[in-house]
């Protein structure tokens, strides 16, 4: 891609949900996409998701995916704050195994819209791609990338055989 800058932030509630996010952080990655990756709670650093909430648009993120495990408040509490899309992944918690990430991330009230992903490092890696999505609609290349990958693992399954 041409720009330098970050086009994607990636931002987590917690250093321990890397292990997640890291996922999304290697799909764009993969496909060249220029992003940042930051640990951002709006529970305990509510002045810092203020501050990125706010400063996203006229930084020039055109996509922030948020992963947050338990009481997953930051997807939507950053979505309150900014018109830039917002992809939320719950990440799996102990407790409840993600459930209680993911209903706390997908149930926003009418008018603040979270894109939720599945739990875990499959909703991680496909909130990349759809991130990837999203950017590829005023980028050529970046679509012709997607589609190059599309065509790649729809030729895997059907080399796939069964034993
Ligand atoms: N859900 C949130 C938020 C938030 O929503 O702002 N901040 C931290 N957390 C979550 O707390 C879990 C446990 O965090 P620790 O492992 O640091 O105790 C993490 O999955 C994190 O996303």
């Amino acid at each position: 891609m041409a720009e330098q800058s970050p086009v994607v932030g990636v931002i987590m509630g917690s250093k321990s949900d890397w292990d997640t996010m890291r996922h999304a952080a290697e799909v764009l990655e993969e496909f060249g996409v220029p992003h940042e990756c930051q640990i951002v709670s709006a529970h305990r650093t509510p002045d810092r998701m203020q501050a990125y909430a706010a400063s996203a648009a006229e930084r020039k993120l055109e996509v922030i995916i948020a992963g947050a495990g338990g009481a997953a408040h930051l997807p939507g509490m950053v979505a309150a704050q900014t018109t830039v899309p917002v992809l939320g992944v719950p990440v799996q918690s102990k407790a409840l195994n993600g459930l209680d990430s993911l209903l706390s991330i997908v149930q926003m009230p009418g008018g603040i819209p979270v894109g939720t992903l599945a739990i875990g490092a499959a909703g991680a890696r496909n909130a990349a791609l759809l991130a990837i999505a999203i950017l590829a609609n005023q980028r050529p290349e970046l679509r012709q990338r997607l589609e190059a990958f599309r065509l790649a693992q729809s030729n895997r399954v059907k080399e796939d055989t069964l034993p």
